[in-house]
């Protein structure tokens, strides 16, 4: 197999890379200056690529390989293949499912967590010496929070009204910041009710923590799942209604592309917070980040954005949002894991073996 071309389009993993170098002519297209001209030149060699959640294979470049037979991607998702014409051409893709389910979970609590109880600013407090004078304020306005199941009591709600209008003539006094400081709340995450767009393997790992921790569990999916225990919502502003936390742990499909919109924001509100360990695109990222800045959205975990490596710079003055370098599955064992799953399929497909992983 040693004869056979696999694109690499950009780093991911030095196991990875060691491990094909192994079984395969691995082209690294990160390393040439002239991408176009290296492309050209390696197109009668190039079987397979590898891509993965930043770089995979659009109809552009699968035309530029006339011998290409697989994408293996190193990623669940395979948003970025243009997966019409692989099908169209018989080209097989297969992805990196279940090894990283466990991660993924892990991670958005783990985003709850931190946005709830404001664990990064709180380390920053003790990082920066502001302990030694004075205790780190939990919240200025925790009547607001209380009890999860009065998210839409009448007297919660004037107690917000009020604050509400009191805010709003203080920051036009002061500055926005004052605004923000009033709602930055470190409130619980027991017993908070998550809603869980995509009932899938992350979805249902990501509702199996969350039920450990006794928090009511809320779903949105295409079709309610017969054998699933959880309160369907046939729609994402039902859901988002009827939830704390919202957590999208879908696909990214054209379906799926801004899930969460305006209309979904608002519904989730001031005291909902928003987990995002799908994709950047599923969000209206400028909705989401006026919402964060006018306060009508209570806080963001954030793992993935619409133009990644770009983050919004106006979310790095936000104290309610958590914000990741897409580290989803990166951990070293997963990453390992969906490596050797990667290269599993490429051999399987080389040797005329059933995919281990297939998608197309
Ligand atoms: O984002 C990561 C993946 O799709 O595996």
């Amino acid at each position: 197999m040693e004869s056979i071309g696999v694109l690499m389009p950009i780093p991911m993993s030095s196991y990875l890379e060691q491990e094909l170098e192994k079984r395969f002519n691995l082209l690294k297209l990160w390393t040439v200056p002239h991408k176009t001209q290296f492309i050209k030149e390696h197109s009668t060699s190039i079987r397979a690529i590898v891509g993965n959640a930043s770089a995979g294979a659009d109809a552009e470049l699968i035309a530029a390989l006339p011998k290409l037979e697989i994408i293996s991607s190193f990623s669940v998702g395979i948003d970025k293949v243009d997966l019409k014409t692989c099908k169209e051409k018989g080209i097989r893709v297969t992805n990196t499912p279940d090894v990283l389910t466990d991660d993924v979970a892990d991670l958005a609590i783990g985003l709850t967590l931190a946005v709830l109880r404001r664990l990064c600013e709180s380390e920053r407090y003790v990082r920066s010496g502001q302990w030694k004078k004075g205790d780190y304020k939990l919240t200025t306005k925790d009547d607001i929070t209380k009890g999860k199941g009065e998210r839409d009591g009448t007297s919660q709600y004037s107690v917000f009204l009020l604050l509400f209008l009191l805010s709003c003539i203080v920051s036009t006094l002061k500055d926005f910041g004052t605004f923000l400081l009033v709602y930055v709340l470190c409130t619980a995450f027991t017993g908070k009710t998550v809603g869980i767009i995509g009932l899938g393997r992350i979805g249902k790992a990501v509702a199996k923590r969350a039920e450990a921790f006794s928090c009511p569990i809320a779903y949105f999916s295409r079709t309610e799942k017969p054998d699933s225990k959880f309160k369907y919502y046939p729609t994402v502003v039902e859901l988002a209604a009827n939830c704390h936390v919202l957590v999208v742990a879908c696909p990214l499909t054209e379906e799926t592309r801004h899930i969460i919109n305006r209309q979904v924001i608002n519904a989730l509100g001031p005291r909902g917070v928003l987990i995002n360990i799908g994709r950047g695109p599923h969000v209206d990222e400028a909705e989401l980040v006026s919402a964060l800045v006018e306060g009508r959205l209570g806080g963001a975990g954030l793992d993935v954005y619409e133009k990644e490596p770009q983050v919004p710079e106006q979310l790095f003055a936000l104290e309610n949002v958590v914000l990741l370098p897409h580290v989803g599955s990166g951990t070293v064992e997963t990453r390992n894991a969906m490596a050797d799953l990667v290269v599993g399929n490429l051999e399987a497909h080389f040797l005329k073996k059933p995919l281990l992983t297939p998608v197309a």
